[in-house]
């Protein structure tokens, strides 16, 4: 598994890696065998032969001295190379895989967030390793493993058994190590949630945002004391299993030290006693460390680490699968749209309660319908199902009397346009953030006037220090921050590029919850003209003073929708409704929302 990721590195990258790995294994062997021979020569030469004699084993010595300096600046780099080139690749199929699920449950799911967080290639603690790592340390341990045979022939030279005796506890130790390093990984990311609420309090202790509800209601003292119970929660028994295990290493570590003890002394003594020559003693000596210097501990925390990121990688595969292209996907022809929720019911995944029960409801041509509701009610959940992000648990969705489950998801998103509540502030230029309405085709720059000014944008534009090209941010270089107002017009214009680009259902969740009465008449009387008749738009909103410009308000109250008609049927029908916009209407009265339009805007 480890090995896998090497596919994705050009070959002669991985040979030429490959081939300087072996011959940096196998140089202890050989730099063992220089320095037999150059003791040995110097054991038996005296006087003025000695120096010439010496001369090319000096020279072989210093050549494999230079080598190994040599190699180490070429293996670096390609193992640089190596390690971008796979960790791209992996990262690239990572984002690919996340967003290629048209649905968006699998992504909400907690276990789906861990394991995108351990499957990243972006290491952000000691326990992480990328795949490219564990890759990288599985090639070196081959190539290693060349060495060991050539260190282990020099050893057998002086005796068989000093191979086995030097090579197994060598071995066992790693592959404990590995082991022991993989179980404390496990347990790390078994306590990840400890880690990601510790994070949440260290964000809120450190950010501007709820810097301001920190100080104003004196929550400094009580999350640091969370930070620190949840970083504890994390990390105690972690410290209790590393000082077992850094006991237990020390236990192994005596155990190789023993070993290579028995035999280095009688290598020594034969050597000092003569029984052996000097020679041989020394390559004894020199091969038998290079054995334990080959098993790199630093490699097998790569492993191990590695292990578990593509252990994730794995996870998260089955539970966000790569949807089939099907055969026969059909297509919503141009033009108006007729959308029908037939029997329509949603439950979210992972959870017991009912949102939707059996909901019908039609969405007609060129229509703007206004969904009204308490909170809770289910209309973003509404929204969600028809932009496509969840699929329901019972019933359909029909657009032109086609199932959407049918539609190529790609088709039927260019036919839709959405304005979320919890709307993304993309720190991109004006242009960018108004254009990624509909990213599928290239920039309209009519389009993206027109989308401007029916959304009231134009004088927000005219502000900016570099017009539609100013980044809406100020960390980036002439950037500018807007108010919420402003960003809602933006948001707003990102939805009616899309309707100017070809889409003909335009749906908003609360668009305009942050914008002034004045500026929110305004953008409603734009809308209802830019729209035409083959624009339908679905509309959610609290404030009723607005819903009443609709042409039809349904009322979604537990699951279904109990009330439908304009907004004189349903004041006339006195149910809620009329209820819900008696007491709006009451605190206008009152003066408790907008007290001077009032009189203007027609709340009588
Ligand atoms: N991702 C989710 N996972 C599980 N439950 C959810 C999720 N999103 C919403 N819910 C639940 O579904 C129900 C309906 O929520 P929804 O956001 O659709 O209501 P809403 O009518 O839009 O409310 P509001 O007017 O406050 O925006 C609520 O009980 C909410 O807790």
């Amino acid at each position: 598994m480890l090995l896998r990721p090497l596919r994705t590195v050009p070959r002669p990258l991985l040979a030429g890696l490959s081939l300087l790995l072996l011959a940096q294994a196998l140089l202890p062997a050989a730099t063992a065998l220089a320095m037999g021979q150059l003791i040995g020569r110097a054991e038996r030469l005296t006087g003025d032969g000695l120096l010439g004699g010496l001369l090319w084993p000096l020279a072989a010595f210093t050549v494999l001295l230079l080598a190994a300096h040599l190699l180490e600046s070429f293996i670096e780099p390609l193992d640089w190379l190596l390690k971008a080139r796979i960790v791209g690749a992996h990262r690239a199929a990572l984002l690919r895989r996340a967003v290629s699920v048209p649905t968006i449950g699998g992504l909400e799911q907690p276990r789906t967030q861990q394991l995108v967080q351990a499957a990243s290639a972006d290491p952000e603690n000691w326990t992480e390793r990328t795949p490219a790592d564990g890759a990288a340390a599985q090639l070196r341990f081959i190539t290693a493993a060349c060495g060991f045979v050539a260190s282990s022939a020099v050893l057998a030279a002086f005796a068989w058994w000093a191979v086995p005796v030097i090579l197994l506890p060598v071995v066992a130790l790693r592959i404990r190590f590995v082991r022991r390093f993989t179980e404390l990984i496990r347990q790390w990311l078994t306590r990840a949630d400890q880690a990601q609420q510790g994070e949440v309090w260290a964000e809120a202790l450190t950010s501007p945002n709820s810097g301001k509800d920190v100080r104003t209601f004196g929550l400094a003292g009580w999350m640091l004391a969370e930070y620190r119970r949840h970083l504890l929660g994390m990390f105690e028994p972690l410290w209790r299993r590393t000082v077992h295990t850094s006991w237990e290493n020390i236990g192994h570590g005596l155990v190789v030290l023993v070993c290579l003890l028995a035999v280095f002394v009688p290598a020594a003594a034969g050597g000092a006693d003569g029984t052996q020559s000097a020679a041989v003693a020394t390559a004894v000596l020199s091969a038998g460390w290079s054995l334990v210097s080959l098993v790199d501990y630093a490699d097998g925390r790569d492993v191990a680490g590695a292990e578990a990121a593509l252990e994730a990688t794995a996870e998260l595969e089955k539970l966000l699968p790569v949807p089939v292209p099907r055969q026969g996907d059909q297509t919503v022809h141009e033009g108006p749209l007729h959308v029908r929720f037939e029997g329509v019911s949603f439950r979210y995944p992972g959870t017991e309660r009912t949102v939707l029960d059996a909901l019908d409801l039609d969405i007609r041509p060129g229509e703007l319908l206004a969904v009204v509701g308490l909170n809770g009610a289910g209309k973003s959940t509404l929204i969600k199902l028809l932009s496509g992000l969840y699929e329901p648990t019972g019933g359909r969705l029909t657009a032109n009397g086609t199932d959407l489950a049918d539609l190529a998801p790609d088709a039927w998103r260019r036919r839709i346009s959405v304005v979320f509540q919890d709307f993304v502030r993309y720190e991109l230029s004006a242009a960018d953030n108004v254009t990624l309405g509909q990213a599928s085709v290239l920039r309209d720059d009519t389009a993206l006037e027109a989308a401007a000014r029916d959304a009231g944008l134009t004088a927000v534009l005219e502000r900016l220090p570099l017009g539609w090209d100013t980044p809406l941010a100020r960390s980036r270089t002439d950037g500018v921050d807007l108010s919420g107002g402003q960003w809602q017009q933006v948001v707003l214009a990102r939805a009616l590029y899309a309707v100017h680009t070809g889409a003909r259902l335009l749906v908003l969740d609360e668009p305009t919850a942050h914008l002034d009465v004045r500026t929110e008449f305004d953008v409603f009387d734009r809308l209802a003209r830019a729209r035409g008749h083959d624009t339908s738009v679905v509309l959610i909103s609290h404030r009723l003073s607005t819903v009443r410009q609709a042409d039809r308000i349904v009322l979604l109250d537990g699951g279904r929708i109990t009330e439908s008609g304009s907004h004189d049927e349903l004041i006339a029908r006195q149910g809620t409704y009329a209820e819900m916009f008696a007491i709006q209407a009451e605190r206008f009265r009152r003066g408790h929302e907008d007290r001077i339009e009032e009189g203007e805007y027609g709340i009588e």
